[in-house]
C-alpha cells in the first residue's frame, strides 16, 4: 500500500509547492508592484489575476488529489482491518469492544489527520519559502521574524503536547466507552431488572464518560490556546517590526510595511497549520490502537487461495498442551477420531473442552504437541483445507441469516428433521436466501445454527454442548435419531456433551480433568 500511494504523495508535495510559490508570488507581486502603483497599469492587474487564477487552480488540484488519496486510503484501510480481523486465528471477546472501536472511531480518525495533513504541508512549505523572501527583504528583520517564530514553535510545541497527552487520555476512555456499550447492549435484561447492577454499571459508565468530556475539552482548550497564542504573536510581531524601524531605524519604514504585511499575509496558514496538529495527534494516537490490536498483517495471497475440503480417515491429537498466557488449560492431551466416528468430550465446567474444541477446529494453535492428520502434521498450509472440511456449532454461536447453500431439497430434508419446519422457511429475494424469521426461542436457534451446519454437506461435524438448550424430547431425538444419521451417512462426529445418559450412542467417550484427557 505504502509504494502504491509514494507517487501520489510526491505529486501533492510538488503541487503543495506549486501552490505555496503562487502564494509567496502574489506576496511578492503585492508587495513589489501593487503597492508601490502610481498610475493604472492593466498589465498589472492582468497579471495579478493570472496568479490569482494559478493560485486557486494548484490549491483545487491538491484538494482534489488529496480528497482522492485520502478516501482510497479510508477504504483500504478498512477493507484491510476487516480482513485482517477475519484472518486472525482468534477474536477473544475482551478483545472486541476495542475493536469496535477502532473499526467505528480510529478509521475515521486517520481519514481527517490525513486531510489535514496537507494543511500542515501546505503551511510549513510557505512558511520555510517565507523566510527566504523576509531574508530578501531585510537581514535583520528576517533575523528577528526568525527568532520570533522560534518562540512562537516553542510555546506552541509545549501546548500541543498537553493537548496530545489528553487526546490519548480520551481515545484510552474511548476503549472503555465501547465496553460499556457492549455490557448495555448485551446484558439489557441482567441492568433492567437488577437496580444494583444498573447503578453499578451507569457510574462506571458517567466516569469514563467524564474522562472523555475532561479530556477532550482539555485538548481542544490547548488547542484553540495554542491557535490564539499564535495570533496575538504574529500581532504582536508586526508591533515590534514597526517598532524596531521607527523607534530604533533598524529598517526603512517600506521594507517594514512590507514585512508586517507579509506576516499578515502569513498569519492564515501558519494558523492553519497548527490547527491540523490535533487532528493529525488524533490520527497518530488511532494508528498506535490499531498496531495495538496486534492483528496478523493481512496476506492478500493466502487469503485469495480457494480451500479445498480435505478427505481423511483419522485426526490425531498427540500431546497437544495449551496455555491461555502463562496458564495451562491442558497438558499432554491426546485424543484420536477416526473417520465415520462419534466422539464424546466430557468434563467439569472449565476443565478445557472449548479449548480443546477450538484447537481441533484450527482456531487456537497448540502451546505444544502436533494434530496430525492421516499421520501428517496439521501445519499452517493445510489449516485452512482441514477447516473447510469441518462444520461447527458453536456454544456461544452466532447465527448467520442468509443460507449460502441453496440446495431446495436438502434444506427441506433437514428443516423437517431438525423439526423447524412450522417455523421457519426458505425465503429467496434476488439471488439471496434467508430464513424466514430469527425471532426464535435460543433452542431452536441453535437448531437452525446446526441446520447451517448441515447444509455445509461435511464430512466432520463439531458441536460444543448442541443439545444443552434442547427440550428432553428433541434431546433424546437428537441423540439417539439425527447423531445415528450421521453416522450412516459417513459424517464424523465431535460432540462436547454433559448427557451421560446417551454415552452409549458414542464410538468413544473423552474426559477431561485437570488439563488431562483420559477415554471412558
Ligand atoms: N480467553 C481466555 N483467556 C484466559 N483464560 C481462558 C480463556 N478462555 C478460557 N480460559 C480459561 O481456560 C479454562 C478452560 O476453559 P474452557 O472454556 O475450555 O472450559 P470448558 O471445559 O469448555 O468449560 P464449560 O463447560 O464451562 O464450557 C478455564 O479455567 C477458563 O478460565
Amino acid at each position: 500500500m505504502k509504494r502504491k500511494y509514494t507517487r501520489k504523495f510526491i505529486i501533492i508535495f510538488a503541487l503543495t509547492l506549486l501552490y505555496s510559490a503562487f502564494n509567496i508570488g502574489l506576496l511578492a507581486f503585492i508587495n513589489s508592484y501593487i503597492l508601490s502603483l502610481e498610475n493604472a497599469d492593466y498589465k498589472i492587474l492582468l497579471f495579478f489575476i493570472a496568479l490569482l487564477v494559478g493560485f486557486f487552480l494548484s490549491t483545487y488540484v491538491v484538494r482534489y488529489i488529496v480528497a482522492s488519496i485520502n478516501n482510497s486510503i479510508v477504504y483500504e484501510l478498512r477493507v484491510r482491518f476487516v480482513m485482517r480481523v477475519i484472518n486472525s486465528k482468534m477474536i477473544f471477546d475482551e478483545k472486541k469492544p476495542k475493536i469496535l472501536a477502532s473499526l467505528s472511531k480510529d478509521i475515521s480518525s486517520i481519514s481527517n489527520g490525513f486531510m489535514r495533513l496537507s494543511d500542515a504541508l501546505q503551511g510549513a512549505i510557505l512558511l520555510f519559502l517565507s523566510f527566504f523572501y523576509f531574508a530578501y527583504l531585510s537581514k535583520e528583520l528576517s533575523l528577528f521574524v526568525i527568532v520570533w517564530f522560534c518562540l512562537i514553535g516553542v510555546f506552541v510545541y509545549f501546548l500541543i503536547d498537553k493537548a496530545r497527552k489528553n487526546y490519548t487520555l480520551s481515545r484510552q476512555s474511548d476503549d472503555m466507552l465501547y465496553k460499556d456499550y457492549e455490557d448495555l447492549l448485551g446484558g439489557f435484561k441482567e441492568l433492567r431488572i437488577n437496580q444494583k447492577r444498573s447503578n453499578h454499571f451507569l457510574e462506571q459508565f458517567f466516569q469514563n464518560a467524564n474522562l472523555q468530556k475532561t479530556s477532550n475539552t482539555n485538548a481542544e482548550i490547548y488547542g484553540s490556546l495554542s491557535g490564539n497564542f499564535i495570533n496575538v504573536m504574529m500581532l504582536g510581531g508586526i508591533g515590534i517590526v514597526m517598532y524596531l524601524c521607527l523607534a530604533m531605524g533598524v529598517s526603512d519604514f517600506k521594507t517594514a510595511t512590507t514585512v508586517c504585511l507579509s506576516m499578515m499575509f502569513l498569519r492564515a496558514p501558519f494558523m492553519m497549520m497548527i490547527a491540523s496538529i490535533p487532528s493529525i495527534l488524533v490520527a497518530k494516537i488511532s494508528l498506535d490502537k490499531i498496531k495495538e490490536l496486534n492483528l496478523i498483517s493481512f496476506d492478500e495471497k493466502s487469503f485469495s487461495q480457494v480451500a479445498n475440503a480435505m478427505k481423511w480417515q483419522k485426526i490425531e491429537l498427540k500431546n497437544i498442551s495449551f496455555a491461555y498466557d502463562d496458564k495451562f488449560v491442558l497438558k499432554d492431551v491426546n485424543l484420536e477420531i477416526k473417520k465415520g466416528e462419534i466422539l464424546f468430550l466430557v468434563g467439569e465446567n472449565g476443565s478445557g473442552k472449548s479449548t480443546l474444541f477450538l484447537l481441533l477446529c484450527g482456531l487456537l494453535r497448540p502451546s505444544s504437541g502436533e494434530i496430525l492428520v492421516d499421520d501428517k502434521v496439521l501445519d499452517e498450509s493445510m489449516i485452512k483445507d482441514f477447516q473447510n472440511s469441518v462444520s461447527v456449532v458453536f456454544s456461544d454461536f452466532y447465527l448467520m441469516g442468509e443460507i449460502l447453500e441453496k440446495d431446495d431439497e436438502v434444506f427441506e430434508f433437514w428443516l423437517n428433521t431438525l423439526k423447524m419446519q412450522d417455523k421457519v422457511s426458505l425465503i429467496c429475494q434476488n439471488d439471496k436466501a434467508k430464513f424466514s424469521s430469527l425471532n426464535l426461542s435460543l433452542g431452536q436457534r441453535k437448531r437452525l445454527a446446526l441446520l447451517q451446519a448441515l447444509l455445509e454437506k461435511k464430512d466432520f461435524l463439531m458441536l460444543d454442548e448442541f443439545a444443552a438448550d434442547q427440550d428432553p424430547e428433541f434431546r433424546n431425538y437428537f441423540y439417539n435419531q439425527i447423531l445415528p444419521l450421521l453416522k450412516k451417512r459417513g459424517v464424523s462426529v465431535f460432540a462436547i456433551s454433559h448427557d451421560d445418559r446417551y454415552f452409549e450412542v458414542a464410538d468413544k467417550v473423552y474426559k477431561i480433568q485437570n488439563g488431562k484427557v483420559s477415554k471412558i
